[in-house]
């Protein structure tokens, strides 16, 4: 059990208050020239990623006062309930060990004084049989061709990961097999999808940690439709359909073949679930030793997270600059900014894990909340964004930390595209920092021969106040080790976080009424006839579509 301590009522919090008041104003440029050795007192390197977080307009103090927040908050005996098998998702009753799926040590991990590693262990051998086969060329469809094409069928979760990671390690697919998703219920998404695989090719993976999201079993259905009309019969859905779930009840009624099953566990929540069968898409593209990289990759930063003091520990430390910011200066978002196309799906896959985790407004003892909670996640790669939004971020009216993640070593070396990137990355969040204040401004416009009353004029739109925070994450590069250990960096920071709030981090119950609401509504639509039974708004949307369907014809 968690305990429920409100953040707010700690001394910490109160003395961080204070220590606020002080450092609203203080600008980081002029921390940085008190402080020669500013870097190397705020960036901690951790195997091949360095994390610089000395661009936060924090100091000793700032960060003395975060850290023994953390320790209020019993940070330490969360961790600890965590790695355990505690029941600390309690509004679910059930533990939480997505790091039991990359636990590469030999300790037991028990949930109700059972030891669940010989099951994980032997999911993940069948997994690497199958990927095996698949990438081996060995596994054949009905026609007696291997397969090349892979589609994924689910949503959330069950999308959001895979998709994300056979994006960022495309370059390890060396197999030539293709890997397509499909989650939007939108019948576009399947159609699009199915327009570029060839049935005997193709290997359909039903991922559903629940096999009854709507949009996943509607699409799946669809498939399984489609793979019958294209010339496969009955008996040769078990060559190309697959499912990935902790439910063989409904997997069995949908015909899949229970071999054809690879399972996980209610102990592991949907966003967190990449590393369990529901990455089998990933080991069937990369390969299962990748795949097995990135689980290193993650054990790696689950054993860092679970035994460095806090002062030295990046998950905890990018936690509490996210409070800080939250809480104190009361920023509602933050950004992802990954330069390198390979993660153009980082930010999207965190909105998930960040947005779905701490969107929460009552606290661990039932009580409404009266500070802020999870911020609002978003991003795309850079150079893209500074064409578009960093504007805002730049001289905008909100102020929004951001995270800048970059790999030394390109895996595309095309002439100097990878420095030209690279500059961009370092210049992005000096000038973040710095600004540009008057002076520069004044200085510059005079050298260009402006007249002081034109100086006065134009000066005002060209002033940077900078003085915006960012952590900059430099990789040595996107292997699928160092892509294990950042998604296990962010997935800790959220935990911590969702610990120091007081919130149910593994919960998601604010998905389920719009789910229940679709499902009345969905017989309404069924034929013409006016409904009168909504508000107005909803009445009228749903009879103008009736109304736009039928003048169809
Ligand atoms: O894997 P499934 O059971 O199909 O669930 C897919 C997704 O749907 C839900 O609405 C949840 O909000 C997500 O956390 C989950 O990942």
């Amino acid at each position: 059990m968690l305990q429920s301590i409100n953040p707010t009522q700690t001394k910490s919090w109160t003395a961080l208050s204070e220590h606020f008041s002080v450092m609203a104003d203080v600008h980081m440029k002029q921390l940085f020239s008190e402080d020669p050795k500013r870097f190397e007192k705020f960036s901690i390197r951790f195997s091949d990623i360095l994390i610089d977080y000395s661009k936060n307009r924090i100091t000793d103090e700032t960060l003395k006062l975060l850290l023994s927040l953390a320790e209020e908050c019993q940070l330490k005996n969360a961790i600890d309930s965590m790695f355990n098998g505690e029941t600390i998702n309690q509004t679910e009753e059930r533990p939480v060990l997505h790091t039991a799926l990359r636990n590469q040590s030999s300790q037991p991990v028990l949930v109700d004084g059972k030891d669940v590693m010989p099951e994980v262990g032997s999911a993940l051998a069948k997994m690497k049989a199958f990927a095996d086969k698949v990438t081996g060329g060995q596994w054949l469809g009905h026609t007696g061709k291997p397969v090349k094409y892979i589609v994924n069928i689910g949503i959330g979760g069950s999308d959001l990961g895979p998709a994300m990671v056979t994006e960022a390690l495309k370059n390890y697919n060396t197999f030539g097999i293709e890997a397509h998703f499909v989650s939007n219920v939108d019948g576009t998404h399947i159609s699009e999808v199915l327009k570029k695989v060839k049935a005997e090719e193709t290997l359909f993976m039903i991922a559903s940690k629940t096999f009854t999201t709507q949009e996943t079993m509607t699409n799946a259905n669809t498939a399984k439709t489609w793979f019958l009309s294209q010339g496969g019969n009955q008996t040769d859905i078990a060559k190309h359909f697959v499912a990935i779930s902790t439910n063989q009840e409904s997997v069995v009624d949908f015909g899949i073949d229970p071999d054809n099953m690879f399972v996980f566990w209610d102990w592991v929540g949907g966003r967190y679930s990449l590393w369990s069968s529901i990455g089998l898409s990933i080991a069937c593209t990369i390969g299962y030793d990748n795949f097995e990289q990135l689980l290193i990759g993650a054990f790696e930063m689950d054993e860092h997270f679970r035994k460095t003091p806090f002062e030295k520990n990046t998950p905890v430390i990018l936690a509490l600059l996210g409070i800080w910011y939250t809480n104190f200066f009361g920023t509602e978002t933050e950004a992802i900014l990954p330069y390198d196309q390979y993660m153009h799906r980082f930010a999207a896959y965190f909105q998930q894990g960040n947005m779905e985790s701490n969107g929460k407004s009552v606290d661990r003892s039932g009580q409404k909340i009266n500070y802020q909670t999870g911020p609002i996640v978003w991003g795309e790669p850079g150079t893209n964004g500074q064409h578009a939004f960093y504007q805002l971020i730049h001289q905008g009216t909100k102020l929004i930390p951001c995270d800048f993640l970059a790999p030394a070593i390109s895996q595309n070396p095309i002439g100097n595209h990878h420095s030209i990137l690279l500059s961009n990355f370092f210049a992005q969040t000096e000038a973040l920092m710095n600004g540009k204040g008057w002076d520069e401004v004044r200085d510059e416009l005079a050298q260009a021969g402006k007249s002081e009353s034109e100086i006065e004029e134009t000066a005002p739109f060209k002033v940077f106040e900078g003085n915006i925070p960012t952590n900059s994450i430099l990789v040595k590069k996107l292997d699928p080790k160092t892509l294990g250990s950042l998604i296990a960096l962010y997935e800790h920071k959220i935990f911590a976080q969702g610990i120091i709030w007081n919130i149910f981090s593994f919960d998601q119950w604010g998905v389920e009424l719009g789910k229940v609401l679709a499902t009345k509504i969905l017989p309404e639509l069924q034929d013409e006839s006016p409904v009168q039974s909504h508000d107005s708004s909803t009445n009228g949307l749903i009879n103008t579509y009736k109304i736009m369907i039928r003048d169809n014809g």
